[in-house]
Formats: structure tokens, sequence, C-alpha cells
């Protein structure tokens, strides 16, 4: 079934592709068009000399011994008579022009623009022609061809000669006006201009001193004179205007208003529609990044196990009528009346919905927890007080026999399989039995608490699981922290697909707590460099990112590259916190508040959620929690920020939070066996040549030429020298746990000892040489040195 939902969603994707002929198609295409165009064109000039002797040879197609005249011998002979003679005549040359013209526009991969609009008006000159011929030509009908012809022959019928000419001389004009843009005033002003020039000549006098007669009485100002109307006075300036003023005029502003001014057509630019990243779309496609991997095959269902819950929740009608009974009794002793009861089976727990009478106080009911866990005999009775949104009361109760919730089911479920979701993780079943699926993306971090053999481990397994069955190795990656040593190192055989490492590490699962501030502090780095390519990328997240790569709008010559999704699983959180305390706390800090949007994710899993494991600082930057069952209210208090988690039956009974509701969840069941056959189906496949390889983090105290001040020694420097040459084994851990220091200072010492001379200089994963043979010569060196 996952084979046919991976098929599906490949061809779903398929579908969205549209049709592109990349660059090499079109430049194959193109020439064809070019080629085949030409050898029509000189084919059909040969039919003009050629078809009268090719004329018989049409009915004799397929006959081999027969040879026609026609540049392109019988084809030639064929097309040309279909296209000239029964068609077009020689207008038909316009259709080799316009296939030349696109194949050319292919070859040269221009855009299509402007290529429907030649076609259009190459038909429209093709048919105005083959008229035009047939109307003038009658004597040649070759040249008009049948379509000319018949035309002719029907329009005369109805228009008679003169109507078909006036057609005629209209479509010209038409074409004239909308195909060349003729302007009858071009021709006007044109005519003008040569009028003046020729009147000029005529005179014979030079342009410069052209004088010209302005006869002021037509052209002098209206002068309104008011003393006109009153007194007979005659107006002063009357005399003057009756003489004839002689301007001369600089003859260039004469001809300036004498020519029309041609008004230049505006040019309308071009709208650049396909830019380079749509070219390079339109040629090779969105960018894949599955395509490294591309004969990657996720893994099916058949690697998962049924664990025999094949026949879904056995619902006991005795036990839920027994559990009814006791609960309505027991309300009762305590005088709270029933008004309406309701029974939904889960796999593990039934919950009882109650609606008490009238007048009943919910704290009431809740006070009776105990009392009533103690009447049903039965452990994890967990009272929802009242159910937000239902305005019911809830009683959870353990079912005598619990369903487990196999991995299969889930994954098999449409609700995963139809999640659209960028990092999907199917946890469970809900109590109504629904597969409860959440996108990690969203979260964005995940704090898992239980007590020690609660299922923790399952649902860390769980959640990998989900992700393995739903994600190419190019879209994820995981960072594997496991102090434990044992839980997670199945996961070793997927290094190459799906595991990121530091470089030069050996192993991509950590197991060493030393190790795990490194690769915190270097998925901060990752962090910083993500930042750094959104922000130059002018998105907000990674999401926005991948889309803009993968429809090529990142150049990766500018650093730019596909982002997989980092998902950080830490394992036994509280022992890493007690051994390295603030040195974890602050990148992990640091990557809880700001990775969400680039795309790392963390989920932490501890089994003491007391308050100096889970931080306030953790706290609040993982909104999203799950806990198994813990062992008090006040874990249950840290973990969830309410009780009910100490209330739980254990063997992957949990409670969820997102914020605000608790959702009572069974984790779904997955096995080290079938976790192994997963790992294996996808490690026996091609991987990436490397792990995904993380920054590197130089530490702060990594150098090894550190110069100590003997003033400077740690108070434990004598008595750590004494340790190491004791046991003749220079390690930090040694030093640790002899003298009961934390990982920092025991790394400082051990630097400290190198400077004195004491052990030897950092050689990876091995101890450093000890350089001093026994205790005396230690003693001897301290003595000297004092000295
Ligand atoms: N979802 C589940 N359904 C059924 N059984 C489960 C489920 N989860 C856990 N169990 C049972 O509980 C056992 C312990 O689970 P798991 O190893 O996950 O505990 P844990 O919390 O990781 O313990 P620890 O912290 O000691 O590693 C499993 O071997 C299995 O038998």
């Amino acid at each position: 079934m996952a084979k046919k939902a991976t098929k599906a969603k490949t061809k779903s994707t398929k579908k969205k592709q549209p049709f592109k002929i990349s660059k090499q198609n079109k430049i194959i295409l193109g020439s064809l068009l070019m080629l085949f165009s030409i050898a029509l064109f000189f084919s059909f000039i040969s039919f003009y000399f050629t078809w009268q002797d090719d004329q018989s040879l049409l009915s004799e197609f397929h006959d081999r011994n027969q040879e026609a005249q026609n540049l392109l011998n019988k084809f030639g002979a064929a097309v040309s008579h279909f296209a000239l003679y029964k068609g077009f005549g020689l207008a038909s040359l316009i259709i080799t022009a316009l296939l030349f013209l696109t194949g050319l526009q292919l070859f040269l991969s221009l855009t299509k623009q402007g290529l429907l609009r030649k076609w259009i008006w190459g038909l429209l000159f093709m048919i105005w022609i083959s008229i035009a011929l047939g109307f003038f030509a009658v004597e040649q009908p070759l040249l008009g061809g049948l379509v000319g012809f018949e035309m002719n022959d029907f329009l005369q019928d109805y228009t008679g000669k003169i109507g078909v000419f006036l057609l005629l001389l209209f479509g010209l004009i038409f074409i004239l006006v909308r195909f060349f843009d003729f302007n009858p005033e071009v021709f006007l002003s044109y005519f003008q201009s040569k009028k003046t020039s020729l009147a000029a000549e005529l005179e014979g006098k030079t342009a410069a001193d052209t004088t010209i007669r302005v006869d002021l009485e037509e052209d002098q100002p209206v002068i309104v004179d008011t003393y006109t109307h009153k007194k007979d006075i005659p107006p002063l300036v009357k005399e003057e205007t009756e003489k004839t003023l002689e301007v001369t005029a600089p003859v260039t502003e004469e001809v300036e208003e004498e020519l029309a001014m041609k008004v230049e057509k505006v040019v309308e630019e071009k709208e650049e529609k396909d830019n380079i990243a749509d070219k390079l779309v339109e040629d090779f496609g969105e960018f894949d990044p599955t395509l490294e991997l591309g004969n990657y095959r996720f893994p099916n269902l058949e690697l998962l196990d049924q664990h025999g819950a094949t026949g879904g929740i056995t619902i006991n009608q005795e036990e839920l009528e027994e559990n009814k009974n006791r609960i309505v009794e027991t309300l009762k002793n305590y005088k709270i009346g029933i008004a309406q009861i309701k029974a939904t089976i889960g796999p593990t727990v039934t919950l009882y919905e109650i609606v008490p009478d009238a007048g009943v106080r919910i704290s009431k009911i809740k006070n009776l927890e105990d009392d009533i866990a103690l009447s049903l005999a039965a452990l994890g009775i967990r009272i929802i007080a009242p159910i937000p949104g239902k305005g019911t009361i809830g009683i959870e109760v353990p079912n005598k026999n619990a369903t487990i919730v196999s991995m299969r089911s889930v994954i098999a479920s449409s609700k995963f399989q139809k999640a659209e979701m960028q990092l999907p993780i199917a946890f469970g079943k809900t109590i109504s039995n629904e597969t409860f699926v959440v996108d990690l993306a969203k979260m964005p971090h995940l704090l898992m608490a239980g007590a020690t053999g609660q299922g923790k481990s399952v649902g860390l397994n769980a959640v990998l699981t989900s992700l393995l069955y739903k994600k190419h190795p190019a879209e994820v990656k995981f960072v594997l922290v496991d102090p434990k040593k044992v839980e997670l190192t199945l996961y070793n055989k997927i290094e190459r697909h799906f595991l990121a490492k530091l470089p030069d590490s050996e192993d991509a699962i950590i197991t060493d707590n030393t190790k795990v501030i490194n690769t915190l502090n270097s998925l901060c780095i990752e962090m910083d460099n993500r930042y750094e390519l959104l922000k130059a990328a002018m998105v907000r997240n990674i999401k926005e990112y991948n889309v803009k790569f993968k429809a090529r709008k990142l150049n990766p010559h500018d650093g730019h590259k596909f982002l997989p999704y980092i998902v950080l699983v830490i394992d036994e959180f509280a022992d890493l916190i007690m051994t390295a305390g603030k040195e974890v706390e602050t990148p992990i800090a640091r990557l809880a508040q700001l990775a969400r949007a680039i795309g790392i994710h963390l989920i932490i899993a501890t089994q003491r959620p007391s308050v100096n494991v889970i931080t306030g600082i953790i706290k609040a930057n993982f909104p999203a929690r799950i806990a198994f069952r813990v062992t008090s209210k006040i874990d249950s208090r840290t973990i969830l920020d309410a009780q009910g988690a100490d209330q739980l039956i254990g063997r992957g009974d949990m409670l969820f939070t997102q914020g605000n509701d608790v959702t009572r969840l069974q984790c779904a069941f997955v096995d080290t066996p079938e976790v192994e056959k997963i790992t294996a189906y996808i490690g026996a496949q091609r991987g990436y040549p490397e792990a995904y390889e993380l920054p590197e983090y130089v530490g702060e105290d990594s150098g090894t030429s550190i110069d100590y001040e003997i003033s400077e020694r740690d108070s434990m420097f004598r008595e750590a020298a004494e340790v190491i040459v004791t046991a003749q084994q220079g390690s930090a851990s040694l030093i640790q746990r002899k003298l009961k220091l934390g990982y920092n200072r025991a790394g400082r010492i051990v630097d400290q000892l190198e400077a004195a001379g004491i052990v030897g200089p950092f050689e990876g994963s091995k101890a450093r040489q000890v350089l001093i043979s026994d205790l005396a010569a230690l003693h001897q060196l301290l003595e000297n040195e004092k000295n």
C-alpha cells in the first residue's frame, strides 16, 4: 500500500509539471523545420517548371520506378500539387516563410511572443494574394491556385467584378493600415513639403533671406478701443495698420510652421516575463533535490509487524456494563446523581462521559478520583472535569485487555498517508481510536518525559519511523544523541542517507557527552549560516527558501543550496545536563528559540523531569510536550503544567499537549526488530558518499599550546596529576570520575597537565600519553617547578 501511495505521490508531482521542450530538443526541432521549409520553398518554385511533366505521376505515387522532375521528387510534386495547384497558388510560398520563421525561433530559443501574430497575418496575406492573383491573372490559374479561382468565382457570382475589386482594395487598405501601420498624413506632409521646396526653388531665392509679407490687417491683435465708443476720436494706431509691414523672418521658423510633425510611434517595451529563472525552469524543469538518489525506494509496510492487532479493538460488553454500574454506584454513594452516561472505547482506556444532575459541583466529582479508582479496582483512572468544549465530565478507565496500537496500522492510515505536512509524525491513536498525526515543523520542538520503562524509546522510534516512511533522504537529516549507547545505534545503518555529523567524527550517532557540546554549537553555526542564506534570498523560512530554490531563483554559486530539515534527537537529556550543565543548555536554548524558521527541530527525552533538568528557559521554548507515565504529581506538573501523567498506565499510554489541551494517546508500538528491518532496507540502498556534514566547530578551549601560569592552576591540579600518573592513563573522564569534577574543569586540568609536561598532546579518540612514570618522579617535577 505504501508503494501504491508513493507511486500515487510521484504521479501527482509529475502531473503538476507543465509540458516543456528542453533546449536540445528545441534546437533539433528548429533546425528540422528550417531545413524542411527551405526544401519546400525550392520544391514549390520548381513546381512551376515541372508541373506538366509530373502531373501524370501523381496517381502513381507508390510506384518506385517512376521518377518526378520536381526538386523533391515525388514527395515535392505531390506536396506542391496540393499546396499550389489545389491550394493557394503562388501565395503558398508564405507558408514556407512562416515555417522557416518558426524553426528559427525554436532554434534560437527565442520567446514565442509574436509568432502567433505572424501566422495569422501570414495566412491572411495568403488568402488575399490568392484571390488577387485569381482576379488579375485569370489566364494563369496556377498563380492563384484553386482557392483563388473558386473564391473569385464565388464572390463574382454575388458582387460582380467591381464588387470583388472593391473588396480586394479594402483588403489591401486593411492590411496596409493594420500591418504596415500606414498613415495617410505621412503622405500628405510628404507632398506638402515637396510643394514648398518646389515653390522656393521657383522663386529663385535663397532660403536665408526669404521675405514673407504679412498683412497686418489680417493678423494683428484685436485692440478694443474704449474711446472710440464714446467719442469719435480716430484711433492712433489706425494709420499704422494701413501700412504694410515688411518683416524679415528667419527661414527656419517658417519651415517649421509648414512642416507637419511626424510623431514617432511609441514602441511599447515588451515585458520580459520569462527571466533567467523561468528560462532555466523551462529548459531543465524545477530543481529536484531527490534526483541524486533518484532510485531511492521508500520502506514498505511489510517491514512492520501487526503485533496481533489485526481485528481492531475487541469490546468486552460485560466489562463496560460493570464499569458503568460501579461509576454510577460510587457517585450515588456520595449523593451525586447522573443524568446521562456514554462510553467511548479506545485501545487502552475507555472514556465514560457523564452528565451529572443539575446542581452538582464539578469539584466534588474531581475529589472523588481515588474513591472511584478504588471501587473500580483499577489503576490509572483519570478524571477530566469538565471535558473542554463538551460540557461533560470524563472518566477514563483502563481496559482490562489493552490493544497494542501497531506502527503499521498508523502508518497505513489514510490520515498519515495523505498528510500534507512538512514533517508528519504518527504518534498513535486517540481515545476514540483515531490516528493522531501532527507536524513536527509546527510544534516546533518536542519535549518527552516519562519514568523508565514507560515507552519513551518506543516513542522516539515511532517519531523516527514516521519520518523515514514519509521523507526522502534529501529532505530530512537526523542528529542523534544517545548517551545510553544502545537505543539509537540501529540508525547507524542509514548514516549515509539520513544522518548528519560533524566533520572528522567517526560515528554519526553521538554517544559521548563531550561531543554533544561540539555538535550543539555546530548546529548553532548551521543555524546562523542558514539565517544568512534566508536573508540573502529575502525569505522568511525554510519552506519559502526551498520553494524559491526549486524554482531556480537562487544561484548555487552564491552559496545557495537545498536545505534539508534537521531533527535533533537527544535521549537521556537529564544525563547531559548533569554532566555538562550550562554548556549544553545555552546552545539548546538558542536553537529552541531561533531554529524553527530555518528547519532545525529538537526532540528531547528525559527520564527525570525535575526542574533542574527542564529549566524555565527550556520549558518556555518547548510548547509541545509528551508525558509518558511519571512517578509523581510534581513531575507531571513539570512536564505538562498539569497533573495526570502520574495516573497513566504505562506501556505507551501518554499525554500530549501543544500548549492548551491535553490529549490522551496510546503511542504506536514499533519494536527493535522492526526498526532494524527498516534501517537495513534503507541502508542497503545506494546512499550519499558521506553523512550530511555539519559545520566545523572549534571549541573555545581546544587549543593545545596553552601556557598556563603555575599560580593559575586549578586547586585540584596536584590531585589530578597524581590520579593520572598512578593510573598511567591521561584522560579527562578519569579525573572527572575520581575527583568528581565536571567535564569542563577536568578538561582544563588536563590542559594544565599538558602545559606542565605531565601528559602528552591531544591524540583524538585515544587517551593522552602520560609522560611521568611514577609518583616520585611527579613530586620531583613539581618541587623543581617551585624553585
Ligand atoms: N506503545 C507501546 N505499546 C505497547 N507496549 C509498549 C509501548 N511502549 C513501550 N511498551 C513496552 O514497554 C517497554 C519499555 O519501553 P521503552 O524501552 O520504550 O521504555 P523507556 O521509557 O525508553 O525506558 P528507559 O527510559 O529505561 O529506556 C517495551 O519493551 C514494551 O514492551
